[in-house]
């Protein structure tokens, strides 16, 4: 049996009269990728910050590796093993590839020396990040500005920034938004080969890439979830289509 790792228990957020989130039940299990999809507005973005602890929850539960969190602060919900894809705009860009993961790694370590200079010279952290960098396929471009980098090297420095902290959960705020085809494709490569080291909630518009990884899928419409079943069933619900994808053919 997989274990479960988060579980969101008819979770809610108002913003005025509005629902955003309507009762949103939602599981992901350890090395799961759990995509969720659904229309601009339909409260993906705020049911991330809900999970992350950015956005309080007006109603239900948050439940992360057996816990009730739902009250928990966001650098608690981190430390418990919570990691959200970082923006472009996290990244340092006149430092290296290698020295941005490394302040990651020395935050995850309880080292104070976030707004400082990386410590290149303890070889142990040093290592742990070139681990990462490679991982994510960058060790050769490790000892390169971020700001040289092209932008899909740049998402790649974000998720091994994420990974930084040894999470259990990884919540992926559209990994692909900007990507070039070939970018895409290697970032899709990355996330199918660190699906059995962690569980991932994978927000993404870009649908190629969504059936390519997800082992389930939760569409999202007005803050509810419409369906939650695997990418063959969601490919040809009738409710889906409807509802969402339109006339946009998925059997290609
Ligand atoms: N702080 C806020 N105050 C008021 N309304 C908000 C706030 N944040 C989001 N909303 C509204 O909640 C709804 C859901 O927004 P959200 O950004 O979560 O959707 P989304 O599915 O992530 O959209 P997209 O795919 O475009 O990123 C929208 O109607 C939005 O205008």
């Amino acid at each position: 049996m997989m274990t479960e790792l988060l579980r969101l228990d008819s979770l809610v957020k108002h913003y005025g009269a509005i629902c955003v989130t309507d009762h949103v039940n939602l599981t992901v299990s350890q090395a799961e990728i759990h995509a969720l999809i659904g229309p601009n507005g339909a409260g993906k973005t705020t049911l991330i910050n809900q999970i992350t602890g950015e956005v309080p929850s007006d109603a239900g539960a948050v439940y992360f590796d057996g816990q009730d969190i739902t009250r928990w602060s966001v650098a608690k919900r981190a430390h418990a093993g919570m990691s959200r894809s970082f923006q472009i705009n996290s990244l340092i860009p006149a430092f290296t590839a290698r020295e941005n993961v490394l302040l990651a790694v020395q935050a995850a370590r309880g080292h104070n020396f976030y707004f400082f200079a990386p410590v290149t010279g303890d070889q142990s952290l040093v290592n742990e990040a070139d681990g990462f960098l490679a991982r994510v396929g960058l060790d050769a471009h490790a000892d390169e500005l971020v700001s040289k980098l092209a932008y899909g090297q740049q998402r790649l420095v974000e998720v091994a920034i994420a990974m930084a902290s040894h999470p259990k959960l990884l919540l992926l705020d559209e990994p692909m938004a900007g990507l070039g085809p070939a970018e895409s494709e290697r970032m899709i490569a990355l996330l199918d080969s660190l699906r059995q080291d962690y569980g991932m909630l994978l927000v993404e518009h870009d649908m190629d890439a969504v059936f390519a990884l997800a082992n389930r899928i939760s569409v999202l419409v007005y803050g509810q979830v419409l369906l939650c079943d695997t990418p063959e069933k969601v490919r040809h619900s009738e409710i889906v289509r409807e509802a969402y994808l339109g006339d946009e053919d998925l059997d290609d």
